[in-house]
């Protein structure tokens, strides 16, 4: 099945196509999650999902890569913390997409980031998209084309709010999300993805 594009509900509110291709390119859907519900969300999964530190070697030094990070197999064997079972529930019903897997990514400040990079084709089933549903403070995304002129696409990505992207998109683009210059609280992100059956953990 190819990335699904959420039926457009009239509303200038609905899905906005950032980048486009055969598989559904990128599209940005603003207030997928009413404010309240978005809050609450984060809240429950801040407290209830087991946040690690990782560290990554990086030249001749290990450093901790710059947040908190967690996840789990979503094939209905893991005891989910129930926000994340109902996120779950939620975009697979409006993409009609067969996760097996979500990524967690908790940004504790400003100064936590993730530098750009495309995720790992490898644990991906091709012609799926990676959904990213975020959660408190609204972080910018920026996506750049690998090839010059190396144009750029910048989203705030806002609570409640879901950003797709498709597994074509992964070989010609980059995303990351930078430091941010100005104060800002933290922020969820849950990445859903299909993943390869030995993957999906
Ligand atoms: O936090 C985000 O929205 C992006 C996370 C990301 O790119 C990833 O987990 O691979
Ligand atoms: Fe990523």
């Amino acid at each position: 099945m190819h990335a699904a594009f959420p039926a457009d509900d009239l509303f200038s509110q609905g899905p906005r196509i950032l980048i486009d291709d055969a598989e559904g390119g990128c599209w940005y859907h603003p207030n997928f999650i009413d404010p309240a519900r978005a809050a609450d969300w984060f809240e429950q999964l801040r407290d209830a999902i087991e946040w690690r530190q990782q560290s990554r070697p990086m030249y001749d030094r290990v450093v901790d890569v710059p947040r908190l990070t967690s996840g789990y197999a979503l094939d209905g064997a893991a005891d989910l913390p129930p926000a994340l079972a109902q996120a779950h529930a939620a975009v697979c019903a409006l993409t009609g997409v067969p996760f097996t897997h979500v990524g967690c990514n908790y940004y504790r400040d400003g100064n936590d980031s993730v530098a750009p990079h495309n995720d790992k084709l490898a644990t991906l089933i091709p012609g799926h998209p990676i959904v990213l549903l975020s959660l408190g403070d609204a972080r910018r995304m920026e996506i750049r084309a690998k090839q010059p002129p190396r144009n750029v696409v910048r989203i705030d990505l806002e609570a409640g709010s879901l950003l797709s992207m498709s597994h074509a998109m992964q070989h010609g683009y980059d995303h990351g999300i930078p430091k941010s210059k100005h104060a800002v609280g933290p922020r969820i992100s849950l990445a859903f993805r299909v993943r390869p059956p030995k993957d999906s953990r």
